[in-house]
């Protein structure tokens, strides 16, 4: 996730893990016993690791579908006897079998999954530092010129033969020329944490003494039968875990064989559904069963299945709609609730603007003197729909506007309502941190008052709602308890999943405005969902709308036509669409790719690729498992200036992490010879040997110019799953970990033995890469098309840059990636139609 991963991570992570102790809890002894007399022998466990090309929902996915071969699929029967991770032995009674939260535990399990999916540690073969091989080079005098150009001259390259041991931890920081401070040696001081009680402690100190590497190990809810077997092999177990739960659970409760064994297996699927993305899995789009058989009558008759209408089936744990939506209850609900609240929201009355706020709408969206604005100016357009309504989405890619039109709205509501309880956020600690600088540059053409009255800080969604394990969902604010707002931004809201996103719009109060900012052709959420491009796919804004926003904005009866949606949504006078790039011409190289990509245009894309005729765009065509030497090569004339900077005497934590925003590489995938984990050792290993050529004696996991990301929320510490630092020395030269504060102000300092789990960060996968920009960025395509690999994640990738992108990977990825658009199953349209129907008069 995600960000999400801007899931509460650690958080979720106590939760799962008394829910997995639930499902464990759960196993009925008899009913293992009954089983263990028809187990299967040859059972398929471990289970194969899906490879790239498993589509999981793909109906041709697994098409020997004989009820022999239901029966003996690994769907839990073959886990009991063959070390299943779930099976901690004998289970006690049968009484929770009833419980259908384990069910559920599965589904936040899933979850969980997908977070570790994308944040997988870094499991990185750092290097002794080698030979002094190029301790003069000094960087290019522009980082981007390199890169563009491919001249870097073979700066720094990492001597062949480096080995690639990493020195032992506690031993190499005695020696090392640099001290780290850890949770004692902290003094507190300007931007520096006070050490405080640290709940999170205990969980440090069971890795205490582990390496960064062994702390990397990414299955704590699956133990020790799946560590190291990677995130495909954890989802995987965990939908055969829940195919097996819901075949005992069905048998449990009196259904015949072949139903229980249909539920099992559209049990399995889902989970890999939603593991995918999928809130929900459509039982129209799997193989026919044997014999004619129908889905939908097993799966009704398997006694853990229930349709949403039939109240005597509420509390089974899957739910199965008229559609064919198979869903597990806690998804089901999810998408009624947020259906529920956004119907609200549509449904209400539109707020007044006095004539003195439509006033100011026109004086600052006024074409700047000498210039003509298109008509009409969508941006206008937005902030006068937002003073109408209690929920607009708007939708545009970067450089569109929509934080100028976000200062804009706030300086109309402001006027009205000095005292307008307002605030900023975003899914990624990084994200909200641009957001409030980006507010604070946008704003100073305001008047002095009003600017005097914006808000100074973001935050993080999670730190909005107040992460509290001990909260009802895990949050202080909810639907019973809501936030004290007036109006909330959020920033970067493609990456809301649906269950963030129906747990934060519940927590607003019903007579808030909300705006969601984002981009509907970005990567969608890590988790199962894509909220923001379902709510933004329908721009339709209805007549009486138009006719009082044309009145508004000073237009002409008639000026404002709304494009046409591309989905038949109830949802109307919600979304806006920005189309116009102020960042980028419309054909700069940057916003021409990006353009092509979104619009699937693969052969004009690589046309223009392969042309070289824009500077601000390179094109590596390397199509072998290794990067190719021209890439190496531009990853470190990217990351050059970073290494000569953090060589110096007293590094700038300021001056590194401005550099070190300069430039990143973008992995599409996290593993492999061209992912993430590969690119960081090799960039760790040059690190260390320029440090080393600068005499830094740099054998310690902590060095000068180290950048992480972390991957735990923290709390506490204010750390949240995605936030990057940068190590580098405080005025007492002891080594500290620097973070970008909240507020966007300067830098705060945290002891690098107090960070939560974390990975080193010079390439970042795309994933984790929302909600930031860099000047340039290198994207590094793998060497054959993968399963995450989609039009969104190329796009996505491309426009984190600003001034120069490469691309690097074999022309038949590129293509393939551009062919895929993603599509998330999901039925909100469909809860939607319903509230339509509750609220229409008898
Ligand atoms: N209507 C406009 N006319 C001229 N320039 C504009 C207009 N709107 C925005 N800009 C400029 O375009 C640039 C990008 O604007 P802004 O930051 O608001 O876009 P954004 O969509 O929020 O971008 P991002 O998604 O990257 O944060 C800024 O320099 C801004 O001043």
């Amino acid at each position: 996730m995600n960000g999400a991963r801007a899931h509460a991570a650690d958080t979720h992570t106590a939760t799962d893990r008394t829910r997995h102790d639930a499902i464990d809890a759960a196993s009925p002894a008899p009913l293992a016993a009954h089983l263990a007399a028809d187990l299967p022998v040859d059972l398929d466990w471990p289970p194969r690791p899906r490879d790239d090309h498993d589509a999981l929902t793909d109906a041709g996915a697994e098409d020997d579908l004989s009820w022999a071969s239901l029966m003996d699929e690994a769907d839990g029967r073959g886990p009991l006897h063959h070390g299943d991770p779930f099976d901690d032995g004998p289970p006690p009674d049968d009484e929770g079998w009833a419980d259908h939260a384990a069910m559920n535990a599965m589904s936040g399990a899933d979850d969980r999954l997908r977070d570790d999916d994308d944040d997988t540690a870094d499991r990185q073969a750092d290097a002794s530092p080698g030979p002094d091989q190029d301790a003069d080079a000094t960087p290019a005098d522009d980082p981007f010129d390199a890169l563009l150009d491919g001249q870097g001259g073979g700066r720094g390259r990492a001597p062949a033969g480096a080995a690639d041991a990493d020195p032992p931890r506690d031993a190499a920081d005695a020696g090392s020329g640099w001290p780290v401070r850890g949770p004692q040696a902290s003094t507190p001081g300007p931007g520096h944490l006070p050490p405080a009680q640290d709940p999170a402690a205990p969980r440090r100190a069971a890795s205490a003494g582990t390496t960064d590497e062994d702390d990397d190990d990414d299955s704590p809810l699956l133990g020790p039968a799946l560590a190291g077997h990677g995130p495909a092999l954890g989802a995987e177990a965990l939908a055969i875990g829940l195919g097996w739960h819901l075949r005992q659970w069905s048998l449990a409760a009196g259904a015949d064989a072949r139903s229980a064994q249909a539920a099992a297996q559209a049990g399995r699927r889902l989970s890999r559904a939603l593991a995918d993305g999928h809130v929900c899995l459509q039982l129209d789009r799997l193989p026919p069963l044997p014999d004619g058989a129908h889905w939908r009558d097993h799966l009704l008759a398997s006694r853990v299945c229930g349709r949403p209408q039939d109240a005597a089936t509420q509390g089974l744990p899957l739910v199965l709609d008229d559609a064919q939506r198979l869903y597990l209850q806690r998804q089901f609900d999810q998408e009624q609730r947020l259906a529920t609240r956004l119907m609200a929201a549509s449904r209400a009355p539109a707020l007044a603007v006095p004539d003195a706020v439509a006033h100011q709408l026109r004086a600052l969206f006024a074409p700047a003197p000498g210039r003509t604005a298109p008509v009409p100016d969508w941006q206008q357009v937005a902030a006068a729909l937002a003073l109408r309504q209690r929920i607009v989405v708007v939708s545009g890619g970067p450089g569109t506007g929509k934080t100028t039109t976000v200062v804009n709205l706030l300086a109309c509501v402001l006027t009205q309502q000095p005292d307008a309880r307002v605030a900023l956020a975003a899914p990624t600690g990084k994200a909200a941190a641009r957001m409030t600088e980006a507010v604070r540059q946008r704003a100073s053409g305001l008047p002095e008052h009003l600017r005097a009255l914006l808000p100074t800080d973001s935050y993080t969604i999670h730190r909005l709602l107040g992460v509290n394990p001990m909260a009802d969902g895990g949050f202080t604010h909810h639907a019973g308890h809501r936030l004290p707002l007036d109006l909330l931004v959020i920033d970067e809201a493609s990456m809301l999943d649906l269950s963030l996103a129906t747990r934060l719009l519940e927590a607003v109060p019903e007579s808030a405005r909300v705006i969601l900012l984002g981009d509907k052709d970005q990567l969608a959420a890590v988790d199962s969902g894509a909220v923001f491009a379902e709510l933004s796919a329908s721009p339709h804004l209805g007549a009486a709308t138009t006719t009082a926003l044309d009145a508004l904005c000073g237009l002409a009866p008639g000026t404002i036509r709304a494009p046409s949606a591309t989905t038949d949504s109830p949802l109307q006078d919600m979304a806006v669409w920005f189309t116009q790039n102020f960042r980028f011409a419309a054909d700069s190289g940057i916003g021409r790719i990006a353009r092509e990509m979104r619009d699937g245009q693969a052969d004009a894309l690589v046309d223009g690729l392969r042309s070289g005729a824009d500077p601000s765009v390179r094109w590596i065509e390397d199509a072998q498992p290794q990067p190719a030497a021209a890439v190496w090569q531009a990853i470190e004339d990217g990351l050059a200036p970073l290494f000569a900077l953090a060589a110096t005497r007293t590094p700038d934590p300021q001056a590194l992490t401005a550099q070190f925003d300069r430039f990143r590489v973008l992995c599409a995938v996290r593993e492999g010879e061209r992912g993430m984990a590969a690119v960081n050792a090799r960039m760790t290993r040059l690190a260390r040997e320029r440090l080393g050529a600068a005499d830094r004696q740099p054998q310690q996991a902590w060095y000068p110019g180290r950048p992480v990301m972390v991957l735990r929320n923290d709390p506490v510490l204010r750390l949240f799953n995605g936030d990057t630092g940068l190590c580098a020395p405080d005025a007492d030269g002891q080594l500290m970990v620097w973070f970008p504060r909240a507020d966007g102000q300067g830098l705060r300092a945290v002891p690098p033995l107090r960070l939560p789990e974390h990975q080193s960060a010079y390439a970042m996968t795309v994933h984790k890469s929302q909600g930031s920009e860099f000047d340039a960025v290198l994207v590094l395509l793998p060497e054959r098309p993968t399963r995450v690999l989609s039009r969104e994640l190329v796009y996505t990738a491309v426009t984190r840059a600003k001034r120069a992108v490469c691309l690097a990977g074999p022309e038949a990825v590129l293509r393939a990636a551009v062919a895929s658009p993603t599509r998330r199953h999901s039925g909100l349209l469909a809860r939607l139609r319903e509230q339509v129907l509750i609220g229409r008069p008898e």
